[in-house]
């Protein structure tokens, strides 16, 4: 199996409209190939005549220990691809030793996830206007044993995405986001010809008017590690540390978000220069191989994040699809630490590297 094997089955699999809302991206769909190519053209620099008779991929991630430097990103409704959902997903992160971010979308209850998973899970939000949907998710994912909040601060609102508006997307009725209430989540379902159910209902339901400000109404909520996901600039990152934030996710949000950005790898070096070890970094966008693992750490990321692959594995087989996802990108990784004279994560550093031009700061 490769993660290409895994895809094409999803796509056979999958209705087409579920296909299209998974695979998309926004606008002219720019960003699905702007990270890629980014990540293609780093080249990894080895190191040769190094012990490498044992290789630890074994990392640690706001405190909880990972069997590698990979996790899951937070996707809305695995059920699309599933009918076990988001507890195949758990069950399958927690024995690879990934993370799973779990989004506040979720179509299974934090509950029901958290007594699927043996592993470290974080709950993402969106900011609704409902901010006492909010507190109560939090409360619950702290009850739950969750280890982190993840703020998405990319999307004020869903992006136009042409293959969503086109198949009139909306989510089909077996599905809901069942942590939040139905009136609130009413607007995703319910199909309209030439316009996304999903992007109609965040106009509706999420606050596009937060500032930096308002974080500290959710700090004071919980104790609970804050991570902002979708920062893209150092000037960003540099607030972000002000405003006393964990860990930033440095991602476009799989191109779905603003079209025309600046890529995530593109991104990474500015932000980790500009964080300076004063809260976590990771990556997510166009994971797929080890390789790409690899060329995060060595520009500074502690981490990665992988989110389509992770639903093809689902569509393909469950959670013995999502573990054969997971295994596959982890042995990759040992197999590149291996050759590149890199036996522990610690061993990947900026000299590991070839930056093109586009990724140095
Ligand atoms: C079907 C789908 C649903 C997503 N739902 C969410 C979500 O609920 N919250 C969020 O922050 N990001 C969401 N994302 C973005 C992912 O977290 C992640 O940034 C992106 O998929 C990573 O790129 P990759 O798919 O190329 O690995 C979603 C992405 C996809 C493909
Ligand atoms: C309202 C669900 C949005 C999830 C999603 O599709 C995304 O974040 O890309």
């Amino acid at each position: 199996m490769t993660l290409r094997t895994y895809e094409a089955a999803a796509k056979g699999r999958l209705p087409g409209p579920v296909w299209d809302f998974l695979a998309g991206g926004s606008g002219t769909e720019s960003m699905l190939t702007a990270g890629r190519e980014a990540l293609d053209r780093i080249r990894l620099r080895p190191r040769c005549l190094v012990d490498v008779s044992r290789c630890d991929p074994g990392t640690e991630l706001l405190g909880a220990r990972l069997a590698a430097p990979l996790g899951i990103a937070p996707m809305a409704y695995h059920r699309l691809a599933d009918p076990e959902g988001e507890v195949a997903t758990a069950r399958a992160a927690g024995e690879a030793g990934a993370l799973l971010t779990v989004s506040m979308f979720a179509s299974r209850t934090l509950e029901d996830i958290a007594a699927a998973a043996s592993g470290p899970l974080w709950l993402q939000l969106y900011w609704l206007k409902r901010r006492d949907l909010l507190a109560d998710l939090v409360h619950r994912a702290e009850a739950a044993g969750f280890r982190a909040l993840v703020l998405t601060v990319d999307a004020p609102r869903v992006a136009s995405r042409p293959r969503d508006a086109a198949n009139g997307f909306a989510v089909p009725a077996g599905i809901r986001a069942v942590n939040l209430s139905p009136e609130v989540m009413a607007a995703s379902h319910g199909s309209r010809d030439g316009e996304s159910a999903i992007a109609r209902h965040s106009m509706e339901q999420f606050d596009a008017s937060i500032t930096w400000d308002d974080l500290a109404w959710l700090r004071e909520l919980t104790s609970l590690p804050l991570v902002l996901k979708g920062v893209l600039t150092a000037e960003d990152a540099e607030l972000a540390v002000k405003h006393g934030v964990s860990g930033l996710i440095v991602s476009n949000h799989g191109g779905r978000q603003l079209d025309f950005a600046t890529s995530a790898p593109e991104c990474l070096p500015e932000i980790v220069a500009a964080v300076d070890g004063r809260c976590q970094v990771v990556l997510d966008g166009g994971i797929r191989h080890g390789a790409d693992i690899a060329k995060a750490l060595c520009m500074g990321a502690d981490a990665v994040l992988t989110g389509r692959p992770a639903l093809w594995g689902l569509a393909h087989s469950g959670a013995e699809g999502v573990a054969g996802v997971l295994r596959l990108l982890i042995d990759e990784f040992e197999e590149v630490m291996a050759l590149m004279g890199a036996p522990t994560v610690a061993d990947f550093a900026p000299s590991g590297v070839a930056l093109p031009t586009c990724c140095r700061t």
